[in-house]
């Protein structure tokens, strides 16, 4: 116990045995809804999942994944895998970055912090550059909270603002791109009447430019930097709503793959790169998109491309992005101080704990899940493991992804009797359903199936437990509806795709012959939320959740 009378310690549960091993798998973007043409996980063979689902209401049900439940700050907010994770991981509801920047640009916190007062030195002599994800989707920014930022700086000394665009299309519709852009525009103008010099420098699709995560491409992130830093860029334009209308002309490309284009002026020159003395802020909130530029900007030793230039900036995160790295180390908005998670519990309680997904979600099953944390708690009692993912290609392309050889590792943790939790996030549902292409998403959600098959036989042998569960839908609803549940039609009458996530609930199953006779589902928590299954997970490990986490949704009857 230290000086404060905190302890790591977990009273043991009255009725529920420790030392089972139980696999924790998380399917993501594996929402419930009705069965229709536009549901993959209806269309595909799941049998596995079909089976746990005959186990309601006692073992199986239905979890909030989105809005207030995983800390977002309105109920039409989706979920997404940050704050999903987050609240799996932490069993307690934090207000996430969304909320805490509304917050800071509504109370007008945000330009007192030493963030802002950093950045405000470039004022003066130099150029404010704001780069970031440019839609409504909510998931690693909003376009509002730009539109605020922009307004802000301009009324306190900003002379000249260059704003580095990053399209989306996959948190919100395919195509809204030149929406966006539009309003963006006209706001940039409206500044420009005031005497200030604000222009839109650079641009590109998200996944194609900068927004690459886990370090599975350095390439994506290389592309940014030239338009952003260096001002070069295989398209030139001279306005960036043309620029995203004609790059979207281009055969097969789309939003999220647009490819990286500068703003030159009638010389030719570009608008608006990087250079010493200018001030940088990368306006996105949620990390993981983005911690490979913040590397970029910020480290002085670099080797993961050739940065030709490397200017001298005053750099801010919207949020500090990662509290171990402290990257950046210069921020406007404090992040949610995630604290006292259930791996960091579990651990400091004996639990041997194996994690494991491929690149492109590694982080959600260790960083997101460890309160926005990097690395192990305790290397002697965890080991994490990391399937390289395939780099350079849309999912669609490939929808198995690395499910079957996730779940390998899973059984082979399983089975080798060394740890106590075997943790995975099974990708395909979420990232093949990102690319609005349902057939492809079918195929992802079918070997997502056969995947939990694996670790579900696994734990069957070793007399384990199971708990199956998702981080928020997506692959249940392909397609944009109205207001009645209606599928929406463009103007050509062809059936608008959704690429983006869902404000559907997930499944929670558990079992496995490790289970306790008379552990069941209780009914009073009728709302139960993502948060609610590391009490749960706790319980299952013979532990009692603290007092302070969201309350178990089992009860043991005898
Ligand atoms: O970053 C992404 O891929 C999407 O914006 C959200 O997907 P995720 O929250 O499932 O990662
Ligand atoms: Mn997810
Ligand atoms: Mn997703």
């Amino acid at each position: 116990m230290g000086s404060s009378g905190f302890s790591w310690k977990l009273n043991d549960h009255p009725k529920l045995p420790k030392g089972k091993t139980v696999a924790m798998v998380v399917l993501d973007g594996w929402g419930e809804a009705n069965a229709n043409q536009y549901n993959c996980i209806h269309i595909a063979e799941t049998p596995t999942m079909d089976s746990l689902k005959k186990g309601a209401p006692e073992k199986w049900r239905l979890v909030r994944a989105h809005g207030k439940a995983v800390g977002l700050p309105t109920e039409d907010d989706m979920g997404n895998s940050e704050v999903g994770h987050n609240a799996l991981g932490a069993g307690r509801i934090f207000a996430q970055g969304a909320k805490l920047v509304d917050i800071a640009l509504e109370t007008g916190k945000i330009y007192e912090g030493e963030g802002f007062k950093y950045i405000k030195e470039s004022f003066e002599t130099g150029t404010v550059h704001l780069i970031g994800l440019l839609s409504d989707g909510g998931v690693h920014s909003r376009i509002n909270q730009l539109q605020l930022l922009l307004k802000g700086l301009s009324e306190r000394g900003a002379k000249r603002i260059r704003v580095h665009i990053l399209t989306d299309g996959r948190d919100v519709l395919d195509g809204s791109s030149v929406g966006f852009v539009e309003t963006l525009e006209s706001d940039l103008s409206k500044l420009r009447e005031k005497g200030i010099d604000a222009q839109i420098a650079s641009g590109g699709g998200r996944m194609y430019v900068t927004m690459d995560r886990y370090e599975n491409d350095w390439e994506v992130v290389k592309r940014g930097w030239d338009a952003q830093v260096l001002g070069e860029a295989p398209h030139k334009f001279k306005n960036a709503v043309e620029a995203v209308k004609k790059l979207r002309e281009i055969p097969n490309t789309s939003d999220q793959y647009l490819p990286p284009f500068v703003i030159v002026d009638d010389s030719g020159k570009s608008v608006g790169p990087i250079v010493d003395g200018d001030a940088v802020v990368t306006i996105n909130f949620r990390a993981d998109r983005m911690v490979m530029l913040a590397m970029a900007l910020e480290f002085e030793k670099f080797d993961k491309f050739d940065r030709v230039r490397f200017p001298k900036i005053r750099y801010a995160g919207m949020l500090q992005y990662d509290g171990e790295l402290k990257l950046p180390n210069k921020y406007l908005v404090s992040p949610p101080e995630i604290d006292r998670t259930s791996g960091e519990y579990l651990v400091n309680n004996g639990v041997r704990t194996f994690a494991c997904s491929e690149t492109v979600k590694f982080g959600h099953v260790t960083f997101f899940w460890n309160g926005n944390r990097s690395g192990c708690f305790n290397p002697q009692m965890e080991e994490y493991v990391e399937v390289p993912s395939d780099s350079g290609i849309t999912f669609n392309v490939k929808p198995k992804m690395k499910a079957l050889e996730i779940a390998e590792k899973a059984r082979d943790a399983i089975l080798s009797g060394k740890f106590d939790q075997v943790r995975v996030n099974l990708p395909n549902g979420d990232m093949v359903g990102h690319t609005g292409d349902i057939e492809a998403t079918i195929v992802a959600c079918k070997v997502a199936d056969e995947a939990v098959k694996t670790i579900l036989d696994a734990i069957e042998q070793v007399g384990g437990i199971y708990v199956v569960t998702a981080d928020h839908g997506n692959a249940e609803d392909m397609v944009k509806r109205n207001k009645k549940g209606e599928p929406l039609l463009d103007k050509n009458g062809k059936i608008q795709i959704l690429t983006s996530h869902t404000l559907e609930p997930v499944p929670l199953a558990i079992g496995g012959p490790g289970l306790a006779p008379g552990v069941r589902f209780r009914n009073d928590v009728p709302t139960g939320g993502l948060a609610n299954v590391a009490a749960t997970v706790m319980n299952l490990h013979g532990f009692e959740a603290p007092s302070d986490y969201e309350t178990t949704l089992i009860e043991v009857v005898d």
